[in-house]
């Protein structure tokens, strides 16, 4: 069989993909270009279904949803390609239910979650850490970040049972870490957490529904949209869709790139697959052996998303947003849930099983899951929960070619050994994907970022005369650790100022209550004041 000649392949048509090929087309409308996707579909960890609504049928995104005002590579390519955005709705009461299945039900209003005082000033002074500590991550080499071999050895578990005062808060982390990365503390280094959220420029970003966060809008239509319109860009004729790569071959003069039924020789490669997709692929000659160990040992996160749809928002009408933010021990299949009503009224709600409990309940029956799904929306929004029009889920890790979602994390040690080869061409290959982002790494905006970094790596190689001064210089000079610091929105998020008005009442008040009542406690505020003496002494040495 004779092979296919090409300038490049592009091996994915999710986001990193085909932004990449969009970037290549756009630079030299010659190159020739081709895009093998595994599944019969393109748009990867993104997908837009139409189910049935109150006024007949309407889309909703299945998989990558949000975008914040901080996401600059995904709000660009928005506005390029025509689409428009909306706000999510977070207007009335949030339910909140952390403690035990026992503990009560809580409801607030504000960006801050209906602690008592002393979970407030502990969640407060762990968060103050937290950023503190992604400052100083240079999130394009992190095993430059100060003290990055012990930030490195421990995992977010660790850290949080070493920092964290309260069994409220401990339980409030995995929660958090549950809905952003669909995976429990313990299974993630700390440095990799601090890296992944000093490239959304804080903890707080990651976790909020407000201006600047991860969840601020949508996309009107859905997010498959914008892979539709690239590969309309790009061009349909040049993105097979069934074509899974299983080989990647290199001599001095090609890469051989080999599916089940093809072959096709290229100068370039671009791999956009997920790490733990990548490392599936069969390299010849055999991949430099610290990137096999990386891609290796990236688990993916386990999330099943569920979209309900109603005849009304009752929940609206009752003064609730539809925020519901529920811990492992509240007994509730899900962890957190928001208002998913369409541009066009349908009434519906999305919600996240993850992490632990999308282990448990995936093994379960479909009709079980639904069934406890609904039996918690209604004991937190009342019987009007139990009457809904359609309930459809997506479990991620049954998805072929996906296999999780939505992001690998890294297991401790990888980063601070590993890491340079998560980026680093390796020869004719090229790496790309959300994973290997340096900004909102592990969101749409990463994945473009991403495929736009790698295309210009391609464009240097193949025709250099098609790229910006600044392209040049990037390529040639990988960014200093001051640049890479500088280049992060972190100094863009600051605590809102109600937080920081909460942390000096909530100081105040926890300090009396804790001298007053607990001796176990006041040993806690005697340990962490030893602690932040001896950090900051560390850090007068570290300058
Ligand atoms: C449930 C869920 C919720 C999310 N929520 C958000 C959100 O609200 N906001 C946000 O910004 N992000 C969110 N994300 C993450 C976001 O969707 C991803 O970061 C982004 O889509 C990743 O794009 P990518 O191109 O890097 O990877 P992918 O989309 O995974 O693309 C890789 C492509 O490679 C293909 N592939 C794999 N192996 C092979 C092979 N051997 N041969 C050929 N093709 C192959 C895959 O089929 C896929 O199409 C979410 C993801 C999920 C699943």
């Amino acid at each position: 069989m004779t092979a296919e000649i090409w300038d490049v392949i592009i091996v994915g048509a999710g986001l990193s993909g085909l932004s990449a090929a969009h970037l290549l087309r756009k630079r030299n409308a010659k190159l020739k270009m081709l895009i093998l996707e595994g599944k019969d579909r393109v748009g990867g960890r993104t997908v837009t279904t139409e189910i049935p609504a109150a006024n007949g049928v309407d889309r909703w995104d299945f998989g990558g949803q949000w975008v914040g005002s901080t996401q600059t590579h995904i709000l660009e390519l928005i506005k390029e390609l025509g689409l428009e955005t909306f706000p999510q709705f977070n207007i009335g009461k949030k339910v909140h239910h952390t403690g035990g299945p026992g503990a009560k039900v809580r409801t607030y209003r504000t960006s801050i979650p209906a602690l008592s005082p002393l979970v407030l000033l502990d969640l407060t002074q762990l968060l103050w850490k937290i950023d503190r500590l992604c400052a100083t991550v240079c999130v394009q080499d992190p095993w430059r970040t100060p003290n990055a071999v012990e930030l490195d050895s421990m995992t977010l578990h660790s850290y949080i049972k070493q920092h964290a005062w309260t069994a409220e808060l401990k339980e409030e982390m995995g929660l958090c870490s549950r809905s952003v990365f669909g995976m429990e503390p313990s299974q993630m280094s700390f440095l990799f957490f601090l890296m992944y959220a000093a490239a959304a420029g804080g903890v707080l970003p990651l976790l909020e529904s407000t201006p600047g966060s991860a969840q601020e809008l949508k996309i009107k239509g859905g997010t498959q949209q914008l892979s539709q319109c690239l590969a309309e860009r790009v061009g349909w004729k040049n993105v097979r869709l069934g074509s899974a790569v299983t080989a990647i071959w290199q001599d001095a003069e090609w890469a051989r790139v080999t599916t089940t039924t093809n072959t096709f020789l290229c100068r370039a490669v671009i791999v956009t697959c997920p790490p733990h997709l990548a490392a599936k692929i069969h390299y010849q000659p055999a991949l430099p052996s610290q990137r096999e160990f990386l891609t290796q040992n990236m688990p993916v996160g386990h999330m099943i998303k569920f979209i309900i749809t109603y005849q009304t928002a009752f929940w609206k009408e009752k003064g609730f947003s539809g925020e519901i933010v529920a811990g492992s021990s509240s007994g509730c299949p899900f962890c957190v849930t928001f208002d998913a009503t369409s541009p066009s009224g349908n009434a519906a709600l999305v919600g996240f099983i993850a992490g632990e409990q999308a282990s448990q309940w995936s093994s379960e029956e479909g009709g079980e899951r639904r069934e406890a799904v609904l039996s918690s929306l209604v004991k937190y929004l009342g019987c009007e929960a139990a009457s809904f029009i359609h309930y459809e889920e997506k479990d991620w890790a049954k998805e072929d070619y996906s296999g999780g979602c939505p992001v690998n994390v890294m297991a401790p040690g990888l980063l601070t050994y590993y890491h340079p080869s998560l980026r680093k061409a390796c020869g004719r290959i090229h790496w790309a994907g959300t994973e290997t982002a340096t900004l909102w790494c592990g969101y749409m905006s990463g994945a473009v970022q991403a495929g736009q970094r790698a295309a210009v790596e391609v464009l240097a190689e193949l025709c250099p005369m098609a790229l910006t001064q600044e392209e040049q210089q990037a390529v040639e000079h990988s960014l200093t650790v001051k640049d890479a610091v500088k280049q992060t929105p972190s100094s863009k998020h600051t605590y809102p100022s109600t937080t920081k008005a909460v942390v000096v009442a909530t100081l105040a008040i926890g300090a009396v209550l804790l001298l007053a009542h607990n001796q176990n406690a006041l040993l806690k505020v005697k340990s962490y004041l030893t602690n932040v003496f001896s950090t900051t002494t560390q850090n007068i040495f570290l300058l």
